[in-house]
C-alpha cells in the first residue's frame, strides 16, 4: 500500500474542475502553496469524477438543504455508500466559495458566512446562489440549500404543530429523539456574537417594552418551545462563533469524513427510472452532458429537492396527476410507458407559505444601522475580524413574538412577528406573518418549459377567513403600540378589520417558508417512501403536511432525522427488496477527496485490491494517477 499525504488547507468539493482553477488563479489573496494544495485537491477531485458516474450505489440523496444533509448524513453513518447531488455551488467559504468583499480577505470566510452580509445576498437577482429563474419564488440553490442564504432564524415549534397535522408515527412524542439528535449538533444561541455582549439592541427595547406593558411575556423561546401566547423573545439563529451555522457546518462536514460518502455539486437531477414501483437509476446532467447513475439492486434514492422541485422530480419520474404527466409525455420529457404512470392527483398540492406584511413603525429610540458589502464602519469591520463579534455578528433581525386568535369557525390561528433593526433614523420595521391554522393552499404545477410554478398559496382560502384572522390581530397591535406612543407609518391605527384585510391581502408577500406539496398520508406514506414505489423517498419541507407556528427549518431538519430512522429500520426490515449490495459486489475505487477536515491531513491510500465492503470505504488510487495529479498540478502552478 502507497500512501500520500497532504495537508489541505481548504476542504474541496467534487465540483467542475476548470471553474474552481479559474477562481483560484483569479483570487488575488489566495497563498500560492495554498493554491498548490487547492490545486492538487481538484484534481484527486476530477479522479472521483471519473468514479461517481460508474459505480453503483447504495443511496442517492437529491438537494442538499437542510433535509438533503442530514439524511445523507445518517445514511453514510450506517455505511451505506451515499451520493448527493446539487444543483448549485459553492456556498460557505468551507464549502468551496470564495467570493466575498476585499475587507475579508485572509480569512476563511465566504460572503455567505457573514451574517451582516445576509442581505447583500439577494441584492443581485443573478447571484449563483440563488434559484434564479428555476421557478417562479426564492430560494436557495447552492450547497445547503435554503440554509445557505436564510436569515438563520431557529425555533423549535410547539407540540401541536405536529399533534394537528402529522399522521400517526410524527406526533409530537415520536419527535423527542430527532430534536435530541438535532439539538445536540446545532444548539442555536440567541446572542450570536462571539464575545457574548449584545448589539444594535434599540429595536428590541422599543418593541419589548410595548408589548410588556400590552401583556406579553418574555421567554427562552426554544427551551420554553410550547409557549406560543402573547410570547415574545430574542430571535435564535443556527449560527456559531459568530458565523453562519447550521447543516453545511455540522452534518456535512461528518458526512464528508467518511470515504463511503461524496457531494457532487453543479449536478441537477433530471428524473429517476423507474421499472413498475422500483428505482433503478437516476438521469444526472452535469457540466453540459447527460449522465445515468445507478443503484444497486437495494438501493434507494431520497428527493431532498425542497417543496417547489420535489413535486416536479417526481411528476419527471412519472409520479403525479394525470394531465402533468399527459403534457410531460406529450413533449417527451417522460418515456415511461403509460401502464407504469403512478397517477396521484395530490404532488404539488396542498402547497402553502406563510403571507407576510410589512409594517412600519416610528420611534425616535430607534437608532438606524446600514449594512455594508465593502466598507463597512472601520470599527465593526475590526471587531468582526478580530472577534467573530459586533454588527456583523447579526442578519439584522433582533426580536420575535408568538400570538394566536381564534377564528370564527374556532379554530386557532397563529401569527407569528419579528422586528428587525431600523435601517432608516427613527423608523423600525415589524413583519407579521400567518401561520399554523391557516387554511389557504396552492399548488405546484409545472410551466411550459416544464419547471415548477406555484400560486394560490396567499390568503386563498375560499371562505377569506384567513386574512380575517390575521387582520384582527393586526388591529390588536396596532392599538397597543398606539397606546404606548407607536404609530405605524404604513397602516392607520384607526383602520377597520375590513380595510386592515383588503390591505393586507393586496400587499401580502411571500416569506418562501414552501412546503405541504408531497404531504406525509398522501404523496409519501409515514416511512416518508413515495407511494406507490418500492425505494423512493421525499425528505424535506415538501412532507410537512400543514403550517409551523415558527420558521421552518428547524423543524424541517428535525423530520429529515427523525425519517432517516424510518428509513433505516424500514431497510433492516424485510420491505425493501433484498439483494447482493453489500454482499461481496466488488466496489470501485473511488477517493476521499471530499472527506478533508480543514487543516486536518488528507491521506490517499493506494491498494490493491480494491476493498468490496462499503462500511470501510472506497480507497484506491493508482501510482500512476498520483503521478498524474503530481505533474498536472506543478504544470498549472509554474507553467
Ligand atoms: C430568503 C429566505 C430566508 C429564509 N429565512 C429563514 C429563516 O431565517 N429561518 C427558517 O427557519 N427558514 C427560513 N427560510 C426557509 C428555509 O430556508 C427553508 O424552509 C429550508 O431551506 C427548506 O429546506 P429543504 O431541505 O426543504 O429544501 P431547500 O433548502 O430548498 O434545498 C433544496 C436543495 O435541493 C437542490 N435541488 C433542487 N432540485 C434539484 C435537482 N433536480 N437536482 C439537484 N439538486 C436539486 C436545490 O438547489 C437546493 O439546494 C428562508 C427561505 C428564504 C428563501
Amino acid at each position: 500500500m502507497v500512501s500520500v499525504k497532504f495537508t489541505v488547507h481548504d476542504r474541496c468539493y467534487i465540483r467542475e474542475v476548470s471553474d474552481l482553477l479559474k477562481q483560484l488563479l483569479e483570487s488575488g489573496d489566495t497563498e500560492s502553496s495554498m493554491k498548490m494544495q487547492s490545486i492538487i485537491t481538484v484534481f484527486l477531485a476530477s479522479v472521483v469524477l471519473a468514479d461517481w458516474t460508474t459505480r453503483q450505489w447504495d443511496a442517492i440523496v437529491v438537494g442538499s438543504g437542510p433535509a438533503g444533509i442530514i439524511v445523507a448524513d445518517r445514511l453514510s453513518e450506517v455505511g451505506l455508500s451515499t451520493l448527493m447531488l446539487e444543483s448549485g455551488g459553492p456556498s460557505y467559504w468551507i464549502a468551496g466559495r470564495l467570493e466575498r468583499p476585499s475587507w475579508l480577505t485572509n480569512t476563511n470566510l465566504s460572503r455567505v458566512d457573514v451574517p451582516g452580509l445576509y442581505s447583500s445576498i439577494f441584492s443581485s437577482s443573478s447571484s449563483p446562489l440563488l434559484c434564479g429563474n428555476r421557478y417562479n419564488a426564492f430560494g436557495g440553490c447552492t450547497i445547503g440549500g435554503g440554509s445557505a442564504i436564510n436569515a438563520g432564524l431557529y425555533f423549535r415549534p410547539p407540540d401541536s404543530d405536529f399533534d394537528v397535522t402529522f399522521p400517526e408515527g410524527w406526533h409530537a412524542d415520536s419527535f423527542s429523539s430527532a430534536f435530541h439528535k438535532l439539538q445536540t449538533r446545532i444548539l442555536g444561541t440567541s446572542i450570536p456574537s462571539a464575545d457574548g455582549k449584545v448589539y444594535l439592541n434599540s429595536t428590541y427595547n422599543v418593541t419589548s417594552e410595548f408589548l410588556h406593558k400590552a401583556g406579553y411575556v418574555k421567554y427562552q423561546l426554544n427551551s420554553e418551545y410550547n409557549n406560543k401566547k402573547k410570547a415574545y423573545g430574542r430571535t435564535i439563529f443556527d449560527y456559531e462563533g459568530g458565523q453562519r451555522g447550521g447543516p453545511v457546518k455540522t452534518y456535512l462536514q461528518s458526512a464528508l469524513s467518511r470515504s463511503n460518502f461524496a457531494l457532487v455539486s453543479g449536478a441537477t437531477v433530471v428524473n429517476a427510472t423507474r421499472v413498475g414501483p422500483k428505482i433503478s437509476s437516476i438521469v444526472v446532467s452535469y457540466n453540459s452532458t447527460t449522465r445515468t447513475i445507478v443503484l444497486n439492486d437495494r438501493g434507494l434514492l431520497v428527493f431532498s429537492g425542497g417543496a417547489l422541485f420535489s413535486p416536479q422530480l417526481l411528476m419527471a419520474s412519472a409520479i403525479g396527476p394525470e394531465t402533468q404527466l399527459g403534457n410531460l409525455a406529450g413533449a417527451g420529457k417522460i418515456s415511461a410507458d403509460r401502464m407504469d404512470w403512478i397517477i396521484n392527483e395530490a404532488v404539488g398540492e396542498n402547497l402553502y407559505d406563510n403571507p407576510d406584511t410589512l409594517l412600519v413603525f416610528e420611534s425616535d429610540a430607534v437608532q438606524p444601522y446600514t449594512y455594508s458589502y465593502e466598507q463597512p464602519i472601520v470599527s465593526d469591520e475590526k471587531l468582526y475580524l478580530s472577534k467573530r463579534s459586533g454588527p456583523y455578528a447579526y442578519p439584522g433581525e433582533t426580536m420575535v413574538l408568538f400570538d394566536s386568535v381564534v377564528s370564527s369557525d374556532n379554530r386557532t390561528v397563529a401569527v407569528h412577528l419579528s422586528s428587525a433593526i431600523g435601517v432608516v433614523k427613527g423608523q423600525f420595521e415589524i413583519r407579521v406573518y400567518g401561520t399554523s391554522g391557516l387554511r389557504s393552499r396552492g399548488k405546484v404545477t409545472l410551466d411550459s418549459l416544464f419547471r415548477p410554478f406555484q400560486a394560490g398559496t396567499l390568503y386563498s382560502d375560499p371562505a377569506g377567513l384567513d386574512a380575517t384572522d390575521v387582520a384582527g390581530y393586526i388591529q390588536k397591535l396596532l392599538a397597543a403600540a398606539s397606546g404606548s406612543g407607536i404609530n405605524c407609518l404604513n397602516l392607520d391605527s384607526t383602520s377597520t378589520i375590513t380595510q386592515i384585510t383588503e390591505w393586507i391581502t393586496s400587499n401580502a408577500g411571500q416569506t418562501n417558508h414552501w412546503g405541504g406539496s408531497c404531504s406525509l398520508g398522501t404523496v409519501v406514506d409515514t416511512n416518508t417512501r413515495v407511494i406507490g414505489t418500492d425505494n423512493l423517498f421525499v425528505v424535506d419541507g415538501s412532507v410537512v403536511p400543514g403550517l409551523l407556528s415558527v420558521n421552518p427549518q428547524m423543524a424541517i431538519m428535525a423530520v429529515a432525522e427523525l425519517a432517516s430512522e424510518k428509513i433505516l429500520q424500514l431497510r433492516g426490515s424485510s420491505s425493501m427488496a433484498v439483494s447482493a449490495m453489500s454482499t461481496g459486489v466488488q466496489t470501485r475505487s473511488i477517493i476521499a477527496a471530499t472527506a478533508t477536515p480543514l487543516g486536518e491531513t488528507f491521506t490517499l491510500n493506494a491498494t490493491s485490491p480494491l476493498t468490496n465492503s462499503h462500511s470501510k470505504g472506497y480507497s484506491s488510487l493508482s501510482m500512476s494517477t498520483v503521478f498524474c495529479i503530481f505533474s498536472l498540478a506543478f504544470w498549472v502552478l509554474f507553467a
